[in-house]
């Protein structure tokens, strides 16, 4: 759950720094009342408006890696609002730590693409991402291979 109090200075102040979320998939409950969600869409930041009654799903860094990057974990962070709070839930469905991630071979072979990620344990992954704190989005840069 993230809860963010009203801010006198939504300029100077981020409810939730940039990040992409390190699992395979989120479920977010928005307030209806409060646009604070926003994607990267190239330099620009786009307010994600919330839909009433409807949960926001986001691809987080394990599916990108096991796609090899046909299905991008995309960046976001939540703004501060003047006058209101705002809370928001968060429900992340992770990779079991013990497992080892990489591009499925159904996405490589099959497809005949490039291999875009190295393997890595999922638990090596999430602490990698963890040491940067909030870093942005190039937290799947940790694993991508040095060709691509
Ligand atoms: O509050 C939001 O809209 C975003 C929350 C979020 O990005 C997260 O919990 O990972
Ligand atoms: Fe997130």
């Amino acid at each position: 759950m993230n809860y963010c109090p009203p801010c006198s200075r939504p300029d100077l102040v981020l409810g939730i720094s940039p990040h992409s979320d390190g699992g395979s998939l989120t479920l977010l409950l928005q307030d209806d009342e409060i646009t604070g969600l926003q994607i990267r869409h190239k330099e620009e930041w786009i307010p994600v408006k919330p839909i009433p009654n409807s949960l926001v799903m986001n691809i987080g860094d394990a599916v990108e890696i096991l796609s090899n990057g046909m299905y991008r974990s995309i960046e976001h962070r939540a703004i501060t609002n003047e006058k209101k709070e705002r809370i928001s839930v968060s429900a992340f469905a992770f990779v079991d730590d013990e497992l080892e991630i990489g591009p499925l071979d159904s996405m490589v072979e099959d497809l005949n693409r490039p291999r875009m990620y190295q393997k890595i344990k999922y638990v090596d992954y999430i602490g990698q991402v963890s040491a940067r704190k909030m870093g942005g989005k190039a937290q799947t840069d940790l694993v991508k291979l040095q060709s691509q």
